[in-house]
């Protein structure tokens, strides 16, 4: 069932050139957790703070539980609309206690009690009569996180959770955030301009381009079966090889590759694959062909540079066991790649 919606959503700042958010549609189901990505300034923020009351539409409808929050000249205040916020830089208050903090919005019931039943639940073991300043990056988001899910909010919304935390610290912080998200039950959506980020943690991915949704679905749909380049390349750039389809297959600069589908274009295409998408394998004269121009090991995978006899390079990701060693030429094949017309 959806918990939120948002219908033909547009939004013009009064000294802008152009609309931060044009025509926005879109659903979020009770329990998932959305990321709003996108290149600075595409709009993940206004598209958040619209959600949250924060900014008001030009035109456009959004209702939350089944309540119209939005429409035309009509709002619910933001202190009304039972959104819980956690912000970039979190946002607590310095001059408050870690409990004082989270009870900070609370309004009903025994209110210490749901501050310090939050907390266990944040997993926070600290003495909550400590102060912001004396808790760590990690630690500080986990009370952010704990101020905003107390009063039961219907969604949560946070803005780069993730953006304040150093690299180590990261792939920890998002397994750890999602769990308690998911424990609470709660409808979350969060902002990254990191896909990483968004891969590894929403359910769900949309994504924006200069205030347009392009495209919405989960990380697999969205890295996989891309809608249009733009959502293709965001999720890490990918090789092209320009390619001459024949009967049985495609005349390339690093070889012939069979494929049946090639009949169906006539003039010339590019083959668009990423660097997982391909294999460095044995020569047995099946595959193509490409000059060794650069190896690098990264642990846990090595990435292969490969180059036609015209310098023109293609990058294949492959298992850190393959050695290279006295190779100036490596042989590889594609198991995945999209056909696009070249004009
Ligand atoms: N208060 C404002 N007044 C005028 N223009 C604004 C205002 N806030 C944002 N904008 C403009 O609206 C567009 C969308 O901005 P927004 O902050 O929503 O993007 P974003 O995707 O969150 O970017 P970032 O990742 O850099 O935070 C941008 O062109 C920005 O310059």
């Amino acid at each position: 069932m959806s918990i939120l919606s948002l219908q033909h959503v547009n939004k013009k700042y009064s000294q802008a050139k152009d609309f931060a958010i044009n025509d926005v549609s879109f659903e979020v189901k009770e329990g998932e957790i959305l990321a709003l990505v996108g290149e600075s300034g595409s709009g993940k923020t206004t598209l958040l703070r619209l959600i949250a009351g924060l900014e008001h539409p030009d035109s456009g409808k959004i209702s939350l539980s089944g309540q119209i929050i939005v429409e035309g000249k009509k709002s619910v205040p933001a202190h009304q609309r039972q959104v819980g916020m956690v912000f970039q830089d979190y946002a607590l208050f310095p001059h408050l206690t870690i409990l004082e903090n989270v009870k900070f919005g609370l309004t009903k019931g025994n209110t210490d009690q749901i501050a310090l039943d939050t907390l266990k639940l944040v997993g926070l073991t600290e003495d909550f009569s400590k102060y912001p300043h004396q808790l760590s990056g990690g630690q500080q988001q986990r009370v952010a996180l704990a101020r905003a899910i107390a009063p039961n909010p219907k969604i949560l919304l946070m803005d780069e959770p993730f953006s304040n935390l150093d690299a180590m610290l990261k792939d920890q912080v998002r397994e750890e955030i999602r769990q308690i998200i998911k424990k609470t039950g709660i409808t979350a959506i969060f902002v990254t301009h990191d896909t990483k980020d968004a891969l590894s943690t929403a359910d769900r991915i949309a994504i924006l381009h200069k205030g347009y949704l392009q495209q919405i679905d989960t990380p697999k749909v969205l890295y996989e079966t891309p809608v249009n380049p733009y959502v293709a390349n965001f999720f890490g750039k990918r090789n092209e090889i320009i390619a001459i389809p024949s009967e049985d297959g495609f005349y390339t600069s690093f070889g012939f590759i069979t494929d049946p589908e090639a009949k169906k274009y006539s003039g010339k295409v590019k083959l668009l694959f990423r660097p997982e998408h391909g294999e460095v394998v044995q020569r047995d004269g099946q595959q193509l062909v490409g000059k060794i121009v650069k190896i690098s090991y990264f642990g846990s995978h090595q990435v292969v540079k490969l180059a036609d006899e015209e310098g023109k390079r293609v990058t294949i990701r492959t298992n850190p066991g393959r050695s290279f060693e006295g190779m100036d030429e490596a042989c590889f094949y594609l198991w995945k790649y999209d056909i696009e017309e070249a004009f």
